[in-house]
């Protein structure tokens, strides 16, 4: 037995973090990177708590998992992504991630937890960081957030940029809008991404950008983009998860495929309980219920009324 394999049996935790079998193994930044060089359409969703993280992790092909912000409206009920908290979004991160054990993962720093200063930016970055599994941090924003991305890009954490609609700035841009269908505000957004690529980040995320814009970027750069709402010509599509398996009940935008209704099915099924409970068909003693044995039945009131 080599001295490395006695290791790895002793301990299995280390073992099985480490090891080389790719169903156990988390991606790296290099696995992603491998994946885009071979022209592999990459394929990503959000998580946004422990349960949506386990379904991330066990689709076999998924590749990559975005811990959004988008988890305040999602799943906290905020009405924008501004006015969750950082500890509500830190705590949803350590569910998520609880979860995922193979995926590659990204997560957003919040409104409010970068802008001020490269201080906030790195204090609140290396918080995340230390919960271990994020590969990577993704930053709204381009020149405006330039010091920032470029210090945590020195000190060893890779930044996704994010271009094109920027929900923390939904304020300044009069709402959810597709962004650089102008000739204008197309070439700035491709001189943001130049930018953005220059400084060292590792990828870009695109967001609601025409199509053709979304394509000529990817095609101009060398890292990969992540698009949503950008149409078919990005290196990576990504989709939130609640919106891709119906999970809310309110509209989504234009841009997302329903592959399931969760919301009506999960309705429907509570409807069944209920129905069931008010009839009385569940629960039956026989399948959702635990015996007792006669005689201890009877040996318990023999005892009650001793004790009486
Ligand atoms: N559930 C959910 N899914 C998301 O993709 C998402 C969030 N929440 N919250 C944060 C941001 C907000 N996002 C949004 C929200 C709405 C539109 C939207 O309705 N867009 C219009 C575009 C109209 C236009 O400019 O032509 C649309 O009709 O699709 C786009 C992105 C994306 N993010
Ligand atoms: C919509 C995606 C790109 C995102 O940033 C989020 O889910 O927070
Ligand atoms: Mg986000």
């Amino acid at each position: 037995m080599s001295s490395f394999s006695l290791i790895r049996s002793l301990v299995p935790r280390l073992g099985a973090r480490y090891s080389s079998h790719a169903t156990v193994r988390q991606k790296t930044l290099t696995d992603i990177r491998k994946l885009y060089k071979a022209k592999e359409p990459l394929a990503a969703i959000t998580a946004h708590d422990y349960i949506t993280g386990r379904i991330a992790d066990s689709s076999e092909k998924l590749d990559i998992v975005l811990i959004g912000d988008s988890l305040a409206m999602v799943s906290k009920g905020y009405a924008s992504t501004l006015e969750i908290p950082f500890d509500d979004y830190y705590y949803a991160c350590k569910s998520v991630l609880r979860g995922v054990n193979q995926k590659f993962v990204i997560a957003d720093l919040p409104f409010g937890s970068f802008e001020a200063s490269v201080s906030q930016c790195v204090e609140s970055a290396v918080k995340l960081m230390k919960l271990g599994k994020i590969g990577s941090l993704k930053i709204e924003g381009g020149y405006e957030h330039g010091e920032q991305i470029k210090r945590l890009i020195e000190i060893g954490i890779p930044v996704t940029g994010h271009i094109g609609l920027k929900p923390q700035q939904f304020n300044a841009v009069g709402g959810y809008r597709v962004q650089g269908k102008k000739a204008r505000d197309a070439a700035n957004i491709i001189k943001e991404a130049k930018y953005l690529r220059d400084i060292g980040c590792s990828m870009l995320l695109l967001e609601c950008i025409p199509h053709k814009v979304a394509q000529y970027l990817t095609e101009k750069l060398d890292i990969p983009t992540i698009g949503i709402g950008c149409g078919p010509g990005t290196s990576a599509q990504i989709l939130v998860q609640a919106d891709l398996l119906g999970m809310l009940d309110s509209p989504t935008a234009k841009f997302v495929q329903k592959y399931m209704d969760f919301h009506s099915e999960a309705v429907n099924a509570v409807d069944r309980y209920v129905g069931d409970v008010k009839t009385g068909s569940f629960p039956s003693k026989e399948t959702h219920s635990y015996p007792i044995k006669e005689e201890e039945f009877e040996a318990m009131e023999k005892i009650l009324q001793q004790d009486h």
